[in-house]
């Protein structure tokens, strides 16, 4: 990048007396960027922007701001350059809000300064921005958490800092202000050429509106980069311990995180062989939870590209998978009998069938295991009538269990020892 260097940590250690939190943070940040921290609770976020302004003493390593070290500034100095937004803004006092977005004037003023035109233009212009005006004469403490936020942030925007830091900006906020509020932040961003280093715990707005993520663990840097390189699998796992499933959202070309699950050992003594129909997106759950539970689950015949074949391609399952939009062959319904051959249990899934993946239901009676089929199947058929022959077929041969819920899939397979009989 060929923009000016803003902010860069060196090998930062900070911490509580004893208790070193930061352990060498290394990270340099450019002028104009947008930059997102994300880190699991407790890995040293906050501590981090306390040890920027200055609340903390640096106990190894350096910061610089604008080439000078962050350490050699003044109080005063330090806060035209930088506002640190804080998570928790509490003050005893009875201010008037207008009164505490205008403290975002003090680095500007002598102590016996009164403010002038231009700190009340900058005031007003801060709550115009942050849409505060409206709270311009309400007592700061009788706001709510969310509308305290945004004066806090417009506090912020009237010191005029080049930098501003954010301690999650959004924790406060229902959806409509968060996204107002993020945008907000890119506008200040873009416009006002302000960098922004903001700590974020929702990941979908860290990947929308960040260009570039940083993420903590333990009090240093363990990625660093564009969402698209950060959110991924292996990132997720180290930072949450949990599954989740990440895909791109195609309306913002950026990567979009659902959260799975907590992972945790949940191993059963005698794991089944689950083969399982699916496609669209209704099997993830489910296929994620017999995983989970240790059992061996293969998929077939899936499109590529759905939720389903991402979940399998997540939890690395065996499975017939096709390009999407193609129609399910013969050829490949054969390779799909062929991996359920050896199952125990056959589940077909929630999913909808129509002419391009019917021929997933043909050849099911030669199946030697247990037939367990969502009733979903027979309401979601677009094929005029070919589910139901396809399943009448089947059941001249075999018995087939119908399910109401995955959850009934779950419960029946609980309670059995050894396998189906
Ligand atoms: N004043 C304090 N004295 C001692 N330890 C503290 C203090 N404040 C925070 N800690 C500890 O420092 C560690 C890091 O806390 P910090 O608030 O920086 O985490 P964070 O990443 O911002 O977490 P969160 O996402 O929950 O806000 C935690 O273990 C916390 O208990």
């Amino acid at each position: 990048m060929d923009t000016k260097e803003i902010l860069r940590f060196d090998g930062v250690h900070t911490g509580y007396g004893e208790r070193e939190i930061i352990k060498g943070f290394t990270a340099t940040i450019h002028e104009g960027e947008f930059v997102g921290l994300i880190g699991s609770n407790g890995t040293g976020k906050s501590t981090l922007l306390k040890g920027v302004s200055g609340l903390l003493p640096i106990t190894a390593g350096q910061i610089w701001v604008q080439g000078e070290d962050n350490a050699s500034l003044s109080q005063r100095e330090r806060a035209r350059r930088m506002a640190v937004v804080p998570q928790h803004f509490a003050i005893d006092y009875d201010f008037y809000v207008e009164d505490i977005v205008m403290m975002g004037r003090n680095p500007y003023l002598g102590f016996r300064d009164r403010e002038g035109h231009r700190d009340r233009d900058i005031v007003a212009r801060a709550m115009a921005v942050t849409g505060t005006e409206k709270f311009r004469g309400r007592l700061f403490n009788e706001l709510s958490g969310g509308e305290k936020q945004r004066v806090v942030i417009a506090r912020a925007i009237a010191q005029e800092p080049e930098i501003i830091l954010l301690d999650e900006p959004t924790s406060a906020l229902d959806v409509h202000h968060q996204i107002e509020v993020m945008e907000m932040i890119v506008r200040l961003n873009t416009e006002s050429g302000m960098t922004v280093v903001a700590v974020l715990h929702d990941l979908n707005l860290a990947s929308r509106y960040c260009g570039r993520l940083i993420m903590i663990n333990d009090g240093q840097v363990v990625a660093d980069g564009p969402p698209e390189a950060v959110i991924v699998d292996d990132n997720m796992r180290l930072l949450y311990n949990m599954r989740m499933l990440i895909r791109e959202n195609t309306l913002f070309e950026k990567p979009e995180v659902i959260p799975i699950r907590v992972l945790k050992p949940q191993q059963v003594e005698n794991p089944l062989s689950i083969h399982v129909i699916c496609g669209g997106g209704g099997a993830v759950r489910i296929l994620d939870e017999l995983s989970e539970m240790g059992h061996r689950v293969t998929l077939g015949v899936v499109n590529e590209g759905s939720d389903d074949w991402r979940m399998a391609e997540y939890l690395g399952l065996e499975m017939v998978a096709i390009p999407p939009f193609m129609a399910v062959s013969p050829e490949d319904q054969r390779k799909n009998l062929a991996l359920m051959a050896g199952a125990d249990v056959l589940l077909v899934a929630d999913v909808p069938f129509g002419t391009g993946n019917i021929e997933n239901l043909r050849g099911l009676s030669d199946f030697k295991g247990t037939i367990v089929m969502h009733r979903s199947v027979l309401s979601g058929d677009f094929t005029g009538g070919l589910v139901a022959e396809a399943l009448e077929d089947i059941r001249l041969q075999r018995a087939v269990v119908m399910i109401d819920d995955h959850d009934d899939f779950l419960a029946m397979i609980g309670t059995i020892k050894n396998g189906f009989s």
